[in-house]
């Protein structure tokens, strides 16, 4: 198992581009699965090489329920990535998350509907547990970055994913916070369960940008969220989403030890061997080439 740490980080909305990168390329890489969202940023903070994917591609041009998140994922490992650290805008279904403030993910409810949401389609029928669906190691790690660069933080938080692209109904809101969702967003899920497959360790800051819509005003007045309004707060949230990345980089500990969710793949095939899919087996060497003996 890899002893260096190479870190993937996946830049939501408004954050297309980290600064500070050595020796920094963005470089095309290519999928069985089809098109990233964009090219890959390769670079290196001082020992650790990092690799930054703009999860709708610079300039925003993919919506949510359009993303490949399989052929982002394969790309990062392509791109030799061990680890990956997700950031999204988020809505805020609590009062304590306020905008502005960072929240690290602990738990998915995943409402996506129109998405391919696996690597493992028959022919390598594969089942890995989501039970904790993020990397603690990881996610301790953002939360401190986060406090050390002054940021406001909340930990163990719930994230819903809803399809989108339209934000959610006052009713869908007051549902999800019944659920005990905290955030809401677009686009975690599918990603966080493909990085599972991909054996990925995988953790997700949600940076609040609005409180959705199932708040009322002291006269009684429903609040909704407008793009302009989390555009706004992305902007504020910015600076110190780029200073929460480089500060978790360069806080990483000098060697990697290895993480259960390695080798998360181990016993989760069902497939007798004689069942294989030749083609599909084929697809799957970047994500399960440890597995099939391709590594
Ligand atoms: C611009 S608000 C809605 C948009 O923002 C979030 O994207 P990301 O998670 O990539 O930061 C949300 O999920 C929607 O896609
Ligand atoms: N309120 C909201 N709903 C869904 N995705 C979002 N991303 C940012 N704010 C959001």
């Amino acid at each position: 198992m890899a002893s260096e740490w190479c870190i993937g980080i996946i830049g939501g909305s408004g954050l297309y581009n980290i600064e500070g990168l050595e020796d920094e390329q963005w470089i095309a890489i290519d999928t069985p699965w089809g098109e990233p969202s964009d090219e890959i940023l390769c670079g290196r903070i001082g020992d650790v090489k990092v690799r930054f994917l703009p999860r709708h591609g610079r300039g925003h041009p993919i919506s949510p329920t359009e993303l490949n998140s399989r052929a982002n994922v394969d790309a990062l490992k392509r791109a030799g990535c061990t680890d990956i650290l997700a950031i999204s805008a988020v809505g805020s279904l609590r009062e304590e998350i306020e905008p502005g403030r960072f929240a690290v993910v602990e738990q998915f409810i995943d409402r996506t509907v129109k998405r391919e949401s696996t690597y493992f389609t028959s022919g390598l029928v594969t089942h890995v547990s989501m039970a904790d669906p993020v990397c603690p190691r990881l996610s301790e790690m953002a939360a401190k970055a986060i406090s050390a660069c002054r940021g406001k933080v909340a930990v163990g938080a719930t994230y819903i994913a809803i399809e989108g692209p339209q934000f959610s109904s006052r009713a869908e809101s007051r549902l999800y916070r019944q659920w005990g969702a905290d955030v809401i967003g677009m686009t975690a899920m599918p990603e966080a369960k493909l990085a599972r497959e991909a054996e990925l360790p995988y953790a997700l800051i949600g940076m609040a940008t609005d409180y959705d819509c199932w708040r009322v005003d002291e006269n009684g007045v429903g609040e909704a969220v407008n793009v302009a309004q989390v555009i706004a707060q992305m902007e504020a949230n910015g600076e110190l989403a780029r200073e929460t990345v480089a500060k978790f980089i360069s806080s990483l500990p000098k060697k990697r030890k290895a993480s259960q969710i390695d080798t998360a793949l181990d016993d989760a095939v069902i497939t007798a061997p004689d069942e294989h899919d030749p083609e599909l087996l084929a697809k799957l060497g970047a994500i399960a080439g440890r597995l099939l003996g391709e590594d």
